[in-house]
């Protein structure tokens, strides 16, 4: 029996104040600081790699609200933790709430505060309070977002120990410098990883992106049962709660709300070695991201002796060079924690820590932390983990741990899509793969399959283009690749189309979702395939040719999706300059151009009973109302229309293809 909580440490992420504004990362971090948990055994560090002193700015305002926020919340058993969610809600609505006039009295206070609090960091990101660059702010003059020393605050020391008051809030902003690779995401987790080791060292670290907030206010306790309640300890390295999004637009428009996926795929791998590392919602043992194996496991871990103590040199090489970090590391792997009385006795080493030359000649990034090169850091982190034999446990509460945004709008869709399938693709082609995994170490057969489906999705992307040519090729040349109506083979084909369709729709079914939303996906996988898959190959093929490195494009989030279209047009499909509408546009003018072709008769004589048939038909008209909103785009206004100049190159490579379904027909 476990009496008494253990320490967790909480990171957040932020990376960029213009597409991140502070005020969600603010919401997030009050969300956590005031969920159910002790608060002296709760340490919320922020990682700002923006280097923003409005980032550092809105928190410290943060914090004071905080001081009025989270005892409000605890007091009155509050469900909805960051703030702007819960004042969105109709107080009507809100189940379970007192109605007493004292309620209603501290309701409105903290309402006037966090409105206050709103107008201070919107006024801040106008410009309309300039900063002087002094006192708190002295360490941001003279920085570049990407050239800066390592700056450090303690915002928040909850230096009496008291449960009851506020966790501690740190602030983080890495040293980076033009030429060192900071590693993006995963960079920046492992500074947190080794500033909360020295400051605070708990066993158990939960990490969320800057705008998850904690939707469940008991949801440390709930993964901490997870964690301590296990057997086996490897049976739970880490517990992941699915991504879920608030605000979700009706219908999935644009395919990235994942409840599928989540629900089948996610739950689905539980019975194997447990779901993947999704970056978001995730509580990890220390130990396990500091590289270590089951206990059960020969030790194969260089840095321990048999009977799991650490060996100095080792550790030296490791977890580089400072003496303290190492010492809180070798407690971090027996499974002590030790934190320090008084933070700011560490400063100096914590910048040590936080400088971008740690980690040269040490395992961080290789097989300590998070792991590098690959921008789906949580994967390759994840799939590190599993393959040394560790299972990890899904945790999906009601209501849901964290709820975030999801990307709307076309352009914030594929720069997500694309940076996923070339990241997956950097983990497929790297050392790390789980086929060296399951053959050499102990990923588990099936999981290695779950993952491969999950890698190869850049690879798909290029065959699944050319098939979707097919059609159009067969009907502009007259020929055909499926077999003809009236032939009783016509079955198999018709008979997959439609098993396969059904039961994706059976899914959606399943999962209390609209027949519009299985559509939506449907067509949006095909738009992202041929769109943002297609980049992301084409990223890691530069890669590997040495021409390019691969980048962590951080996705545009938004308070709530529905803040600048009108009601009619939210989820309708947006355009930018981007070449990724490219390939989308050229498919669909090559269907459209066939479509033409057969109805004015244009077609060349197929010789016999050669021709394309219905099979070829149903095929073009299917991926013509895939890429339907690239048709709405051609003749759309604004951000709804595909820049002409898309549509040029398009038409250009379209009336190339066509050409050659001339040349081949005519030879
Ligand atoms: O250089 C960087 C780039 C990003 N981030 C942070 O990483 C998080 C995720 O970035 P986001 O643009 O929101 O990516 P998503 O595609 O929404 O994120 C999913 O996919 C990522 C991997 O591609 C994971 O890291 C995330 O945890 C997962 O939620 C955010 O908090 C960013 O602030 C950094 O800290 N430093
Ligand atoms: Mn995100």
């Amino acid at each position: 029996m476990v009496t008494e909580l253990p320490p967790v440490d909480v990171f957040v992420t932020t990376a960029d104040p213009q597409l991140e504004p502070p005020i969600i990362t603010v919401n997030t971090v009050l969300s956590l600081m005031a969920v159910d948990y002790p608060a002296h055994k709760l340490a919320c560090y922020v990682s700002d790699d923006g280097c923003s002193p409005l980032t550092f700015y809105s928190l410290m305002e943060a914090a004071k609200f905080a001081k009025l926020w989270v005892p409000f919340c605890k007091k009155y058993n509050i469900q909805l933790r960051a703030p702007f969610r819960y004042f969105a809600g109709d107080v009507t609505t809100l189940s379970g709430e007192d109605c007493s006039w004292e309620f209603q009295q501290a309701r409105d206070t903290m309402k006037d505060e966090y409105e206050k609090l709103s107008r201070k960091i919107e006024d801040a990101s106008q410009g309309s309070v300039p900063f002087d660059l002094t006192g708190e702010f002295a360490a941001f003059s003279n920085t570049e977002r990407s050239n800066h020393p390592s700056i450090i605050k303690i915002i928040l020391e909850n230096k009496e120990g008291h449960p009851d008051a506020l966790p501690h809030l740190i602030y983080i902003s890495r040293e980076k410098r033009p030429k060192q690779p900071h590693h993006y995401k995963a960079g920046a987790m492992n500074v947190l990883t080794r500033v909360s080791g020295l400051m605070t060292n708990a066993p158990f670290m939960l990490n969320v992106d800057c705008d998850m907030h904690a939707n469940n206010p008991q949801i440390v306790l709930h993964a901490l049962c997870l964690l301590l309640g296990t057997k086996r300890e490897r049976d739970c390295a880490y517990v992941q709660c699915p991504q879920i999004f608030y605000d979700g637009l009706k219908d999935d428009p644009f395919g990235n709300q994942m409840v599928v996926l989540f629900e089948y795929m996610g739950r689905g791998i539980v019975g194997i070695q447990g779901p993947f590392y999704s970056g978001t919602g995730c509580f990890h043992r220390r130990k396990v991201i500091y590289g270590s194996w089951p206990d059960d496991m020969k030790t194969e871990n260089s840095g321990l002796t048999s009977n799991g103590e650490l060996t100095k040199e080792n550790l030296l090489n490791e977890f580089g060079s400072s003496k303290q970090f190492i010492n809180s590391a070798a407690q971090a792997l027996q499974g002590n924690s030790n934190h320090l009385e008084d933070l700011s006795s560490s400063l100096e080493t914590v910048h040590q820590v936080a400088s971008c030359t740690y980690e040269y000649d040490t395992d961080w990034g290789q097989k300590i932390g998070w792991m590098y090169g690959s921008t789906t850091e949580d994967i390759l982190t994840g799939l590190a983990i599993q393959t040394k034999g560790w299972k990890s446990v899904y945790c999906s509460p009601n209501p849901p741990a964290f709820l975030g945004c999801a990307p709307s709008g076309g352009p914030a869709s594929m720069t997500q899509q694309k940076r996923w399938a070339t990241g997956l693709l950097e983990v497929l082609v790297s050392k790390k793969n789980p086929i060296y995994g399951t053959l050499f170490v102990q990923l588990h057969f099936r999981q290695c399959l779950a993952y491969l489906w999950l890698l190869i999705r850049a690879l798909r992307s290029i065959p699944e283009f050319l098939y979707a040519l097919i059609p159009a090729y067969c009907i502009m040349t007259n020929s055909h690749f499926l077999p003809k109506g009236q032939e009783p083979a016509s079955v198999i084909p018709a008979a997959i189309f439609v098993i396969y369709n059904l039961y994706c729709l059976h899914e959606y079914f399943m999962t209390n979702l609209s027949i519009l939303e299985w559509w939506n996906n449907h067509r949006m996988q095909q738009i992202t395939s041929t769109c943002a898959w297609s980049f992301g190959f084409l990223s890691v093929v530069l890669k590997l040719l040495g021409l390019s490195e691969t980048v962590f494009e951080v996705t545009k989030k938004e308070q709530s999706a529905s803040s600048d279209s009108s009601s009619a047009e939210l989820g309708r499909f947006t355009f930018d300059g981007s070449p990724v509408f490219v390939p989308g546009t050229t498919l669909l003018l090559v269907h459209l151009t066939a479509v033409l072709t057969m109805l004015l008769g244009l077609r060349p004589q197929a010789s016999n009973d050669n021709g394309s048939g219905l099979g070829e038909v149903v095929c073009t008209v299917w991926q013509v109302l895939c890429f339907w909103p690239f048709f709405r785009g051609l003749f759309g206004k604004g951000k709804y229309g595909i820049p002409s100049t898309t549509i040029m190159k398009g038409a250009i490579l379209a009336s190339v293809v066509v050409y050659l379904c001339r040349i081949t027909s005519t030879s």
